[in-house]
């Protein structure tokens, strides 16, 4: 390992000692352990209790989705990560430090082993491409010369060298954002929070910017926790999920695990909008929750992994002589694996109901009864 402000020949990120534990196995690099935060009331409102026994982890080298409605805590979540509030009770494990014990010394060493980015990039409009990504490296000492070494590579990393001098208005979205990833990524941190790096830039600079994460998470190993709203950020690069609600995670999973078969209620709100997780509006109009003598069942299929391809509902109507409507369907990929769902209707009997879950069931396909339509 190069130190600090050695001349880097190539990228390479900073303190592997805050990402193995002393058996030199890598580890956790965060731990959130029983985590509350209340902040108290004040004259204008009452005390409001943002995040309640949070327990939350992430692999060194993962990419994690924390996801949740509006106030659901997930700004407090990553700012107690970074140290810029301390939580009521709990631990918040940063490599081997308690980021929430750390004085102000502390704070500001454990911060260059964690960069963020913003999704308003707080680019400082004064400052060149280059300055804006030099100045962490000003603020830590590091000499002229040395920054020079640093910067250099880390604007070819983000596709900005031609870029160097330009002033951020002279910019788009999405450059912007690069330039955002290359700062953060000065300090050679092992972490990298992203708050909603994303939510201002349109689906074409999104995919961009994902797919630069996504190779700095791979070929630097940098570990990144991200806060969003969008699934579909969600969907292209996590490997991890956890869904929080009112300050509780309230269900976690691999990030296929929570597309192909969300189990709690917000994790399904939150995914309503996904292709495929859609229910069309017409059918959604007259979904009941109990049948009745001549309704039909609506239910959805989930095609994943080596069964996205296989042709089983032609099997289903050929051997079992199912009459099914198809009443929409996508094929996509999640964390890199085919996915594929179809909303089907069949009429409602049990008898029925049970030989196609069965039939599917050992095929390795999922089904879900959304309820019943008349
Ligand atoms: N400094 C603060 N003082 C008082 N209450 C706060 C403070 N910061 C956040 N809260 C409250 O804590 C709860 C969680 O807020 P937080 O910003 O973490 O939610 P969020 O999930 O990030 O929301 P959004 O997606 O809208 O940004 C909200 O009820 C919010 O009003």
């Amino acid at each position: 390992m190069a130190p600090r402000n050695a001349a880097p020949d190539t990228l390479h990120l900073e303190p592997v000692g805050l990402l193995q534990n002393p058996s030199g196995v890598p580890t956790d690099l965060v731990r959130l352990e029983g985590v509350s935060k209340v902040f108290p009331a004040s004259k204008a409102s009452a005390a409001v209790a943002a995040l309640d026994g949070i327990d939350l982890s992430a692999a060194a080298g993962s990419i994690t989705a924390i996801i949740g409605r509006s106030g659901a805590g997930k700004s407090t979540l990553i700012r107690l990560i970074n140290g810029l509030e301390k939580p009521t009770t709990g631990r918040v494990m940063v490599g081997s430090t308690d980021v929430a014990a750390l004085a102000e010394t502390g704070l500001r060493d454990i911060r260059r082993s964690i960069g963020m980015i913003f999704q308003h990039f707080n680019l400082l409009s004064s400052r060149t491409v280059f300055d804006n990504v030099a100045l962490p490296l000003e603020i830590a000492g590091t000499r002229r010369a040395d920054i020079a070494k640093r910067v250099t590579p880390l604007l070819d990393l983000v596709g900005l060298a031609d870029k160097r001098d330009r002033y951020p208005s002279e910019l788009s979205g999405g450059q912007k954002q690069r330039v955002g990833i290359a700062r953060a990524l000065a300090t050679r941190p092992a972490l990298l929070l992203s708050d909603e790096a994303t939510s201002a830039l349109d689906p074409e600079t999104t995919q961009s910017v994902l797919d630069l994460l996504k190779r700095i998470n791979r070929e630097l190993g940098l570990t990144i926790l991200l806060i969003t709203h969008e699934m579909e950020v969600v969907k292209r690069i996590a490997d991890h999920v956890a869904v929080i609600d009112k300050g509780r995670i309230v269900e976690r999973g691999s990030a296929f695990e929570i597309f192909s078969a969300p189990r709690h209620e917000t994790t399904k709100v939150l995914l309503s909008g996904v292709p495929g997780m859609q229910i069309p509006d017409y059918v959604a109009a007259r979904l009941t929750h109990e049948p009745s003598p001549a309704s039909q069942t609506v239910m959805r299929v989930v095609f994943t992994g080596p069964h996205a391809t296989d042709p089983v509902l032609s099997r289903l109507t050929g051997e079992l002589g199912l009459e099914l409507n198809i009443l929409g369907g996508a094929v996509d990929e999640i964390a890199g694996e085919p996915f594929g769902t179809l909303l089907v209707s069949f009429p409602a009997d049990a008898a029925r109901l049970a030989l196609m879950r069965s039939f599917l069931g050992q095929r390795g396909l999922k089904t879900e009864v959304l309820g019943y339509v008349a």
